[in-house]
């Protein structure tokens, strides 16, 4: 490994999934912040506003062109579906070799993007600069499906339940801690994005239906799995164990996690999974941090493999 450290930036810093990447690059000892944008925050001290973060640097509001323009070998897209474009576009043409990881839906069904899912998709990566980081619902569904693939007699099930801060900043009835209050909100119950991805890089047709409540990061995917002949629950362990192991991140758990457990940590929780009398249904429970796994640390996952140090560096596990 060289002792230059990378030069990486962030566009949509003041976001949840920015500040939390923030944290992570600080304590990166193969990169540095190159900058952080964010309109609303322009010429603010990053101190003042991320916990735990030192130093001068400031927020500068940059648009596609002043982004392009930076000294960054990584830059990492947190901005809202739709808006990733203009800044792919910059960068292609001023500094093609720049590393883009997206956060947002964007370019998560594009061909010519790696999908970087890591524990599903990492022996696909082809050194492609150009990469899509997973949705935080879509991660849950796909690590508690892809074992089981092969078994299926019907299309998976998944019923979701975010914390709001997967909801981002801009105000919402989703973010709104008052109309959330003694609340479950139910959302999008056919065709949320999250159903398509899920969907697609299973190659396999899975329903989703997301709600969000009042908790603020964490969330809980409970999938119903029919299958195609009956199963013992200790076959079921197996396949999971087979599948995750080594897998620092993927924790199987023997009961149905909790999603209180699971904030602030950066890896998911897979249990549960209880069989009902005749083994052909299953019931699979994940949990995971949103703002982490579900974006932040699955981001640094990606990032870190991209300039070829450990995939773990930086990440507590
Ligand atoms: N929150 C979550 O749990 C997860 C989020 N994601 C995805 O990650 C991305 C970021 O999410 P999150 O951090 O929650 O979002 P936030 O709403 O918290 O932050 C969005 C950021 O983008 C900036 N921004 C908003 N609109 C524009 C615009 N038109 N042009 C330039 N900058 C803009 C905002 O800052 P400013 O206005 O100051 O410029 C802010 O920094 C989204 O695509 C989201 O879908 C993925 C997985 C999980
Ligand atoms: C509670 C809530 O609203 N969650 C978001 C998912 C956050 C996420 O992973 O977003 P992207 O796929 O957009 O990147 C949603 O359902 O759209």
């Amino acid at each position: 490994m060289s002792t230059t450290k990378q030069r990486i930036g962030i566009v949509g810093a003041r976001g949840h999934t920015g500040a939390e990447l923030i944290r992570l690059v600080a304590a990166h000892p193969a990169l540095e912040l190159a900058f952080v944008s964010s309109r609303e925050l322009d010429g603010q001290r990053v101190a003042d506003n991320v916990d735990g973060f030192t130093g001068e640097l400031r927020y500068a509001s940059l648009d596609a062109d002043a982004v392009a323009a930076q000294r960054a070998d990584v830059v990492v897209l947190a901005l809202p579906n739709g808006k990733a474009e203009p800044y792919v576009e910059a960068i292609d043409k001023a500094k093609p070799e720049t590393i883009i990881v997206d956060l947002s839906a964007d370019y998560r069904f594009n061909e010519k993007w790696y999908y970087g899912l890591p524990e599903l998709t990492r022996q696909l990566w082809r050194g492609e600069k150009r990469i899509s980081n997973p949705g935080c619902y879509a991660t849950a569904i796909q690590l508690s499906i892809a074992p089981l693939k092969d078994l299926l007699a019907a299309p998976p099930v998944s019923f979701g339940v975010s914390g709001y801060s997967g909801a981002g900043t801009t105000p919402s009835d989703k973010n709104n801690p008052e109309k959330l209050r003694d609340n479950l909100m139910p959302y999008s119950l056919t065709g949320h994005t999250h159903e398509k991805e899920a969907s697609r890089h299973l190659n396999l047709p899975v329903e989703f239906m997301p709600h969000v409540a009042p908790h603020f990061r964490g969330l809980t995917v409970t999938t119903n799995l029919y299958l195609a002949r009956p199963v013992k629950r200790e076959e079921i362990v197996q396949r999971f164990n087979g599948a995750y192991e080594g897998e620092k991140l993927v924790h199987v758990v023997d009961e149905a996690p909790w999603v209180s457990h699971i904030a602030h940590k950066h890896h998911v929780d897979i249990g549960g999974f209880a069989v009902s009398n005749d083994g052909k249904r299953v019931v699979v429970v994940a949990t995971l941090d949103n703002l982490l796994k579900g974006a932040a640390t699955q981001a640094m996952q990606n990032i870190n493999r991209a300039i070829g140090v450990d995939e773990y560096t930086a990440i507590p596990v």
